[in-house]
């Protein structure tokens, strides 16, 4: 029967080092028992792939989190994509995906360009001042709350808001522990102001917000369901981002030699930040619900059961990568789980790719190294890898 595996995965010692457990869970099986929270879990590549992939067994209507909508209220209105199945899944995929297409990264590209290396430029004249710069506060906050609220159509004033509310939204994938609680004093407010966002009278016409509600004008969707799908956008769209690319930077800082690889060559800006997602993940774990009894690799599961899958831990699994625990930029990591897989895999990510490869090309012009001031500090999440500062030194090319 099932192994069963004694860790909590929420824990702050699991959240600031989950590696070891990760290995720990992959060496049990593919498929194990955590008791803590009674839930199913992968951490093998072969099973987080599989799980991903059959979305009629592993549904996401009942949440993505551990809570399962079937027995307790979601900590908000459902979202239209990520907590929908087909049929309702698709055509609100259909509209995202058209919005977050290549052929938008084509226009926002010279845009979002500019803001990656003015915005370095603007740090390099801040620390010959005699500022020390935080990559995180300064530089992985910054950007993405920029380029991504400018592209929706939100206006430039309390941006924080969107930090605060992605904050919370990924404790809420997690058991309602201390660290929700803390994140959910601000609900109400933040809440307010994500939703007052959501409105098409505050998002810039033309912006991918107004594009949503285009798409209701053309009958694709309704005008009720329209607000929601741009509550997507601010929810999924930033502190992903923000994260994707402060772990970024902190893999190129603890690997030099790495870090000299880039500089000489531009064209691995878009492989090391993909190398980055796939060695530190910023989205750790999601979860899925089971729609009938069931049996994945041999492990016989009950309808309505909780299945944890691990992308972090799959990203790491030496059945699928060679030597998973070195930082690689030359790497080319095809397949890895950090943004999913399947029909729900993520439908945002040209546009991560697109922020991370701008601001590690932008760093990698005009900085020839960057050294940590101090051990950065890390900002524990019930999902998120994310950090809370990073003071560095720029050393100017
Ligand atoms: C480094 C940045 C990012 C990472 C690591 C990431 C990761 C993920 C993952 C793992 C999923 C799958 C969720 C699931 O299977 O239940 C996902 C879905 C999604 N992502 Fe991203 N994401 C990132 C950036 C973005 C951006 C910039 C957007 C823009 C709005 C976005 C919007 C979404 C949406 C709407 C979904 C739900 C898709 C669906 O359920 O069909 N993400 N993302
Ligand atoms: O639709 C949403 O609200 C949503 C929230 C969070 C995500 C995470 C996976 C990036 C995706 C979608």
């Amino acid at each position: 029967d099932v192994p069963v595996v004694d860790i909590d995965p929420f824990s702050d010692a699991f959240l600031s080092d989950p590696y070891d457990a990760h290995r720990q869970m992959r060496e049990a099986g593919p498929v194990v028992w955590i008791p803590a929270y009674g839930v199913y879990a992968c951490a093998r590549h072969e099973s987080v792939h599989a799980v991903f992939n059959d979305h009629a067994t592993y549904i996401s209507g009942a949440g993505v989190g551990l809570a399962n909508f079937n027995k307790e209220a979601p900590f908000r209105p459902k979202s239209l994509i990520l907590e929908a199945d087909p049929p309702s899944h698709t055509k609100a995929r259909a509209v995202l995906a058209r919005i977050l297409s290549p052929k938008t990264v084509v226009q926002v590209r010279a845009t979002f360009t500019d803001e990656a290396e003015s915005l370095v430029d603007r740090l390099l004249a801040r620390q010959a001042a005699g500022e020390v710069i935080d990559a995180v506060k300064d530089l992985s906050e910054v950007y993405p709350l920029k380029v991504f609220p400018d592209a929706v159509g939100v206006g430039e004033a309390d941006r924080e808001n969107l930090l605060l509310y992605g904050n919370m939204i990924f404790n809420a994938f997690g058991p309602r522990n201390e660290r929700l609680q803390k994140s959910a004093e601000l609900v109400q407010p933040v809440t307010a102001w994500i939703m007052a966002h959501c409105q098409r009278e505050n998002l810039r016409p033309g912006g991918f917000g107004d594009l949503i509600y285009q798409a209701a004008d053309a009958g694709e969707i309704t005008h009720e369901e329209a607000p929601l799908l741009v509550r997507s956008f601010l929810s999924a769209g930033v502190d992903t981002t923000v994260n994707g690319i402060g772990n970024a930077i902190l893999c190129l800082a603890n690997h030099p030699e790495q870090y000299d690889s880039l500089c000489a060559d531009h064209t691995l800006a878009r492989p090391a930040f993909e190398e980055a997602l796939r060695f530190e993940s910023t989205v750790q774990t999601f979860f899925r619900t089971t729609s009938k009894d069931t049996a994945l690799f041999g492990v016989q599961m009950p309808k309505d059961s909780k299945v944890m899958t691990f992308l972090a831990a799959a990203n790491r699994d030496e059945r699928q990568w060679p030597d998973p625990d070195r930082f690689d930029i030359q790497r080319r990591p095809a397949g890895h789980m950090a943004f999913g897989s399947g029909i729900h895999g993520c439908v945002g990510q040209v546009i991560a790719r697109l922020e991370g490869e701008l601001v590690l090309t932008a760093l990698a012009k005009r900085v020839s190294r960057i050294e940590l001031i101090g051990a950065p500090q890390r900002r524990l999440n019930n999902t998120l890898r994310a950090l809370g500062s990073m003071p560095v030194r720029l050393i100017p090319a």
